[in-house]
């Protein structure tokens, strides 16, 4: 399959490469969050922002490892040891050994005879067995989380342990999203002749919350260079990033360019990258503002490789990776003209070959509609210069749905139990 942009770019553009263009706006912006407190209860997947230590012992004092009873080790006698004159307490597991006592023996090598008399089988081989001393699971003053970590659920109950309630976190980046374009009416509304749906809100929204951001949704804006530098000023003034979408491009109604620079300093205009090619990276009041490009699938491309990782770098994290699968390619690909030299991301369909290994199958280029995009298993990413593979070539794909839902749609597929019009 020969594979040949639909639209050429202007030789004089002047465009770079996805990740020196990435490159420069995580080095030029300020990248700085406030800090806010929050019940712990609700700190999971929010990145702490300062070094948090145990504010107490655990245990506090010297307790039982096991269920069994307390007994003082020097009190032993030879085996077995009828011991109803030797002096012990039940304790269970975690709980404080009684004053006087050092030492547990465990429930199973105990026997409590008919007659009520206790024996010990196994006398304990050393001081202190079965027990957890003082301090044994956490040291007061002790680190319990460094900075910039991310909680995971073991966190949380790590924090809870060390006497914590209230968490610092980094304040979620608050991103705006102005949606642009005379063409575009709100979700829920029905569209008209030249009407299309502001798809692209809820698209970003949802991609942005599953990054860590907060998304700070505007109405749609007409294409109107005024309205829209107004917009951007006030978004400005609210949240930490801006994402501009639609009208990036070379229309007459077009205007997003003009308004940026006119604003701030605009630090590229123009991906090699297909889909995604008339990204906008700009910097206003040090603040990283994207223009991205109207179609669903440019869009996602532009969040997927640009929007996530600026997120990510507000949050002091590394940019989230997807899962990836190694698969043989079904036919042979070979780009031509700009396509070789981008960044060019391809959906694919999964299936599986006799002997269990992954086969993929790219859509053709052109097939840029967002239901296709839903109906696709993952991306293959053909990296700038590379002219195309050979069928039965081996290549990465990125995952868009966990594996076992992969699985899932690949036996459905398989069993041609799916609808052809169903999108999921
Ligand atoms: N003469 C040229 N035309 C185009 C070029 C080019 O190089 N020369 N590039 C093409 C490429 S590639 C892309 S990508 C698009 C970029 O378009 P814009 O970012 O300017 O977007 P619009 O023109 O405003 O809209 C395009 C399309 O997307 C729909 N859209 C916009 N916003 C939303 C939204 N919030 N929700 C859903 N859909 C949205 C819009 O209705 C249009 O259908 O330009 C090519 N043209
Ligand atoms: O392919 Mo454009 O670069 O995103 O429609």
């Amino acid at each position: 399959m020969i594979y040949s942009p639909h639209t050429p770019p202007s030789k004089t553009e002047p465009r770079i490469s996805v990740g020196k263009a990435l490159e420069l706006i995580l080095a030029e912006a300020r990248y700085e969050l406030p800090v806010e407190r929050v019940p712990l209860a609700e700190s999971l997947g929010r990145v702490v922002a300062e070094k948090l230590y145990a504010r107490h012992s655990l245990p506090a004092v010297l307790s039982a490892q096991v269920d069994g009873i307390a007994v003082r080790f020097d009190d032993r006698t030879s085996l077995p040891d009828r011991t109803e004159d030797r002096p012990f307490a039940f304790v269970g597991t975690g709980t404080a050994l009684p004053e006087g006592f050092d030492t547990v023996v465990r429930a199973e090598d105990l026997e409590i005879a008919a007659d009520g008399t206790l024996r010990i089988l196994e006398e304990p081989c050393e001081k202190g067995a079965c027990t957890l001393p003082p301090g044994w699971e956490l040291r007061k003053g002790e680190v319990l989380i460094p900075p910039d970590l991310r909680l995971e659920p073991q966190h949380l109950g790590l924090l809870a342990a060390g006497g914590h309630s209230e968490i610092p976190v980094l304040r979620r980046p608050l991103v705006a999203v102005l949606p642009t374009g005379d063409e575009l009416v709100p979700q829920g509304s029905m569209p008209g002749p030249g009407q299309n749906i502001d798809s692209n809100s809820a698209l970003f929204a949802g991609y942005l919350k599953g990054v860590g951001a907060e998304p700070l949704l505007y109405p749609i804006t007409a294409d109107d260079p005024v309205l829209l530098a107004e917009r951007l000023g006030d978004a400005l003034s609210k949240a930490d990033m801006v994402l501009i979408n639609g009208g990036s491009s070379r229309g007459h109604r077009d205007f997003t360019v003009s308004v940026v620079a006119g604003l701030g300093r605009v630090l590229s205009h123009g991906l090699n990258a297909a889909p995604g090619k008339p990204v906008l990276l700009a910097i206003i009041e040090g603040k990283p503002v994207v223009g991205v490009p109207g179609p669903a699938l440019a869009a996602w491309y532009a969040l997927e490789n640009l929007v996530g990782p600026i997120v990510s770098r507000f949050l002091a994290q590394p940019p989230q990776e997807r899962r990836s699968v190694k698969a043989i390619l079904t036919r042979e690909l070979r780009l031509e003209g700009f396509l070789k030299e981008a960044l060019l991301s391809l959906r694919v369909l999964l299936s599986r070959d006799g002997e269990g290994r992954y086969l993929v199958s790219p859509y053709p280029l052109k097939n840029s509609m967002v239901t296709n995009f839903v109906r696709s298993d993952g991306i293959l990413r053909i990296p700038e210069g590379v002219a195309g593979y050979d069928k039965g070539d081996e290549v990465e794909i990125l995952l868009l749905y966990p594996q076992a839902i992969i699985e899932k749609r690949m036996e459905k597929r398989q069993l041609q139990t799916l609808d052809e019009s169903e999108v999921f």
